[in-house]
């Protein structure tokens, strides 16, 4: 045997040499056993029992479930605005509070929650307000988030003269105007109807395909969780659990509108609908 093929076969195949394997990313968020049971006055709720989640960096995962499975108090408990009440749940690495005091998430909730005192540009600039960026610097985010959401045309208008479309886009420049690596959205374009929820969907993929932010979005809606996720996690109430996690990776980062109709963006669907009705029928 030649000396290079003593060295070759002295190298243990590929996958198994520890300097070689791809090291996993750090979860954004990463939960283990998580439950939250609120003391209600008749009876506790459990609105959240053994959950176990991993989302990667770069992912856009979707929740979807019947009322009160859960899906707004996980997405609180990420935001540190809810206390477990048993698990572990780390947010880029650290506690939820120490994620929360260092800014790492931006949160976009059902109503766009809006001041209807201050112009679009003012509301957009609160959070910099609030974290002590300078004014210059303010001007220039707001500038470029409401650029991206396609509202430079709106910055000195208040609110209140927007449509509820344009309303949804100014709150997640807002979300996103101070860079957070993680965007948590409740339902965003909830109250909005089809026609437009089409389109900002397809400006939220083009978004987040721009920005390489880590997106949890909780919706009722099974056509915009497949069509804007990389997973879709269905969820089932009393207790609030996880029942599937269906993989829509595969459909690829490009998504024109018509790929709704595709066999494979039914098949995903499906199978998302399955798992709700296996949730409701567990619930009997
Ligand atoms: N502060 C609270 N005190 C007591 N119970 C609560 C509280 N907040 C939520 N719940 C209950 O916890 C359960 C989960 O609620 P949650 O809002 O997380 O569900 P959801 O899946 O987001 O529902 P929806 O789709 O209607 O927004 C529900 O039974 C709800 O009534």
């Amino acid at each position: 045997m030649s000396r290079a093929g003593a060295l070759a076969l002295k190298q243990p195949p590929e996958p198994d040499r520890p300097a070689l394997r791809a090291a996993a990313p750090r979860p954004v968020v990463s939960a283990r056993g998580l439950c939250l049971t609120y003391e209600a006055a008749d009876a506790p709720v459990r609105a959240l029992a053994d959950v176990d989640l991993d989302v990667a960096p770069g992912e856009f995962v979707s929740f979807i479930g019947p009322s009160g499975c859960g899906k707004t108090t996980l997405l609180r408990c990420v935001a540190d605005l809810e206390q477990p009440t048993g698990g572990e749940l780390t947010v880029n690495g650290v506690s939820a509070e120490a994620a929360r005091l260092r800014r790492d998430y931006g949160f976009v909730f059902q109503a766009p929650a809006l001041y209807p005192w201050r112009t679009i540009e003012r509301n957009v600039a609160l959070p910099l307000e609030l974290f002590g960026v300078p004014r210059a610097e303010r001007r220039e985010r707001v500038a470029r988030y409401l650029d991206l959401v396609q509202l430079s045309g709106f910055a000195k208008k208040f609110p209140w003269q927007l449509s509820g479309g344009m309303q949804s886009r100014a709150s997640i420049a807002r979300a996103l105007c101070f860079d957070p690596k993680l965007l948590l959205m409740d339902e965003p374009f909830g109250a909005l109807d089809e026609i437009v929820r089409d389109h900002l969907n397809a400006q939220l993929l083009a978004l987040w395909r721009a920005t390489a932010k880590t997106v949890l979005f909780v919706t009722h809606s099974i056509p915009e969780a497949v069509y804007l996720s990389t997973r879709v996690v269905v969820m089932s109430p009393r207790p609030g659990r996880i029942v599937d996690i269906v993989d829509c990776a595969g459909l690829g980062p490009e998504r024109p509108l018509e790929i709704r109709e595709s066999p494979e963006f039914l098949r995903l669907g499906q199978r998302v609908r399955e798992g709700l009705r296996a949730g409701h029928a567990y619930d009997a």
